[in-house]
């Protein structure tokens, strides 16, 4: 749904700013404006939206803040201690390693993977990404967004590490070759079988068109939030199987 009345302003000129781009041009909502590095933005913005670097979040909630305009944050690869004091309720900001609605399902089974691997040490769980040689960061945000909600399931499993684990460690393996836009999988190898759930992105549509999904959907609100936040309303009744309230 394209709301004409949003301004969107859009921070980055890489890949997935151009693919955000594109989505707002199809769906006949431009936007407000477009800055990368060394540029400021020329004009107010309902919402704008972080598609740059790593180093470059904490300045983008400065101004932010500064300009009481709204947040959606799609770069990875950082973390911000008190993040959430630091907003208070002053303005909205939502934090997305994945704009893909089917990535948030995916996280909330990863949880449930965790607790099946959870009833059985046999069970072990393990978590793969693949991504485009490009890719500034490993693990992807994706892949520590799902290590951290398989984590949240598997109580024997505290803390993920790349490569060869320890019995209280989470596998992770990382893959950077070619174009691929963007592959995770969690799994879970047991004596007898293997389970395996895969998200593969085929372009970068779902992340773009997420994020703008995201954008409309921060507006009016204040704190911080995720992409659980905004998928729970389409995602909860999925997890309703009936029986006793
Ligand atoms: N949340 C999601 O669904 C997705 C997140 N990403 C993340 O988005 C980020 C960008 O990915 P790509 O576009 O592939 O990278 P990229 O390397 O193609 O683009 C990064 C852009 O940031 C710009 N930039 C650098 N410093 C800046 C500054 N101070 N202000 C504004 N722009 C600045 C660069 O000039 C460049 O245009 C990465 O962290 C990536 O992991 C990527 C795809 C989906
Ligand atoms: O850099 C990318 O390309 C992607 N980055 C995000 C991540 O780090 O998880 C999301 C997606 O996988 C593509």
């Amino acid at each position: 749904m394209s709301d004409p009345e949003l301004r969107i302003g859009l921070f980055g000129r890489g890949r997935l700013a151009a693919a955000i781009v594109e989505a707002a041009q199809s769906a006949g909502t431009p936007l407000a404006w477009q800055v990368g590095r060394d540029e400021v933005p020329g004009g107010p913005a309902d919402v704008a939206i972080d598609a740059s670097v790593a180093g470059a979040v904490e300045a983008h909630l400065d101004w932010a803040l500064a300009t009481g305009t709204d947040l959606v944050i799609g770069t990875t690869g950082w973390s911000m201690p008190g993040l959430g004091a630091r907003v208070g309720g002053r303005i909205g900001v939502l934090s997305a390693s994945n704009f893909s609605l089917a990535v948030a399902l995916m996280a909330r089974l990863a949880t449930v993977l965790g607790r099946f691997a959870a009833l059985d040490p046999a069970r072990d769980p393990y978590l793969f990404e693949h991504h485009h040689r490009l890719k500034a960061d490993a693990p992807s945000g994706t892949a520590k967004t799902l290590a951290a909600a398989l984590l949240a399931g598997c109580p024997r499993k505290t803390e993920w590490t790349l490569g060869p684990a320890e019995p209280h460690q989470l596998s992770v393996g990382v893959l950077r070759a070619g174009a691929e836009f963007g592959t995770h999988t969690v799994g879970l190898d047991a004596p007898a079988e293997v389970v395996e759930l895969t998200h593969r992105a085929r372009s970068r549509a779902p992340f773009a068109e997420g994020a703008l999904g995201a954008a409309r959907w921060l507006r009016g609100r204040k704190g911080c939030f995720t992409m659980d936040d905004l998928a729970r309303e389409v995602l909860d009744p999925l997890f309703n199987f009936g029986g006793t309230p």
